[in-house]
C-alpha cells in the first residue's frame, strides 16, 4: 500500500461537501492481528509463532458515490477487511472514519446505531431470520434506529425490488435470488450512505447473480450510495469504478 492510502475519486457531480478531500470513507492504516492458537507456529506469514496478522496496512480514501471493487483469493482478508470497514471487528491498529464519524470514538451501542442508521450489509448467504416473513425481515432495522413507519417504509424497499408479491413469504418459501432481493431491500431501506457487499452473487447462478448484481448498481447509482464490494469474480469487479486487490492482508492496486 503507497503512503496516504488509495484515492478514489467519485462521479463529476458530487455534492460540495463531498468533493475535494472529504472523503466519505476513509481508512487509514488498518491492521488485524489476532492470536495464532497457543503452540501453533504461524507459517501463512512466515513469522514467528504468537500473532496472525489478518489486514496488515490497508488504507482507502472513498468519496460518496463511488463504487469500489475488492478482489483476492481465498482467505487473503477480503471479509476481515470489510468487518473493519463496517465496525463489526475493532482494528488492532488504525482508524476507520465513515461520514467523518471516527468509529473507534463510539461505543459498542453507539457504534451499533451508527450502523443502523448509516452502512447497509450483504452477505453471501442472505442472512435473513427464517422465522420471520420478508416484510418482517425488512422493516426490522428500521424498527431498531426507531423509523415509526418501518412496516410501510419496508414494503416499499420489497416493492422497488419487485417482490411487493411476496411480503409475507419467510426466506424458506424464496428461491435464493427472491432471497438476496429481500437482503438488499434490507441493507438500503434505512438509506444507508455506505453499503457493504461480501460476495452478494456468491450463493446464485450465473443468470440470477447477474439479475441481483444489477439491482444493486441501480439501486446503488439511484441513491448516490458509496459501496465496497467483495468478489471473487473480476467481471462483477470491473463494473465498479474502481478495483483494488487483497493479497495476504495487503490492498494494493490489482495486477493485470
Ligand atoms: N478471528 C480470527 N481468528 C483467527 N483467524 C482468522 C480470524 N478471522 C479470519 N481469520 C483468518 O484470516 C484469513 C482471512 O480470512 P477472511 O475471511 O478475511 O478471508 P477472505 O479473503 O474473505 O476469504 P474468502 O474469499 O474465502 O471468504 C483466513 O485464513 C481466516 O481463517
Amino acid at each position: 500500500m503507497q503512503p496516504g492510502g488509495e484515492r478514489v475519486d467519485g462521479p463529476a457531480a458530487l455534492p460540495p461537501e463531498y468533493s475535494g478531500a472529504h472523503a466519505m470513507l476513509q481508512a487509514r492504516d488498518l491492521w488485524l492481528t489476532v492470536p495464532a492458537r497457543p503452540g501453533a507456529v504461524n507459517t501463512q506469514h512466515g513469522q514467528a509463532e504468537g500473532s496472525l496478522h489478518i489486514v496488515r496496512g490497508a488504507s482507502l480514501d472513498l468519496q460518496a458515490g463511488v463504487s469500489l471493487g475488492i478482489v483476492g483469493p481465498s482467505g487473503s482478508g477480503k471479509t476481515s477487511l470489510l468487518m473493519l470497514l463496517a465496525g463489526l471487528e475493532r482494528p488492532s491498529r488504525g482508524s476507520v472514519r465513515i461520514d467523518g464519524t471516527d468509529l473507534a470514538g463510539l461505543t459498542e451501542d453507539q457504534r451499533a446505531q451508527f450502523r443502523g442508521r448509516s452502512i447497509g450489509i450483504v452477505f453471501q448467504s442472505f442472512h435473513l431470520i427464517p422465522s420471520m416473513t420478508a416484510l418482517e425481515n425488512v422493516a426490522i432495522p428500521l424498527e431498531l434506529t426507531g423509523r415509526a413507519d418501518a412496516s410501510r417504509r419496508a414494503a416499499e424497499a420489497l416493492e422497488q425490488v419487485g417482490l411487493s408479491h411476496r411480503l409475507d413469504h419467510r426466506p424458506g418459501q424464496l428461491s435464493g435470488g427472491e432471497q438476496q432481493r429481500v437482503a438488499l431491500a434490507r441493507a438500503f431501506a434505512p438509506g444507508p450512505r455506505l453499503l457493504l457487499a461480501d460476495e452478494p452473487t456468491g450463493n446464485l447462478d450465473l443468470e440470477t447473480g447477474g439479475r441481483v448484481a444489477d439491482l444493486m448498481f441501480a439501486l446503488q447509482r439511484e441513491r448516490g450510495t458509496t459501496l465496497v464490494l467483495i468478489t471473487h469474480d473480476p467481471a462483477l469487479a470491473a463494473r465498479c469504478n474502481r478495483v483494488l486487490a487483497v493479497s495476504d492482508g495487503h490492498l494494493s492496486e490489482p495486477v493485470r
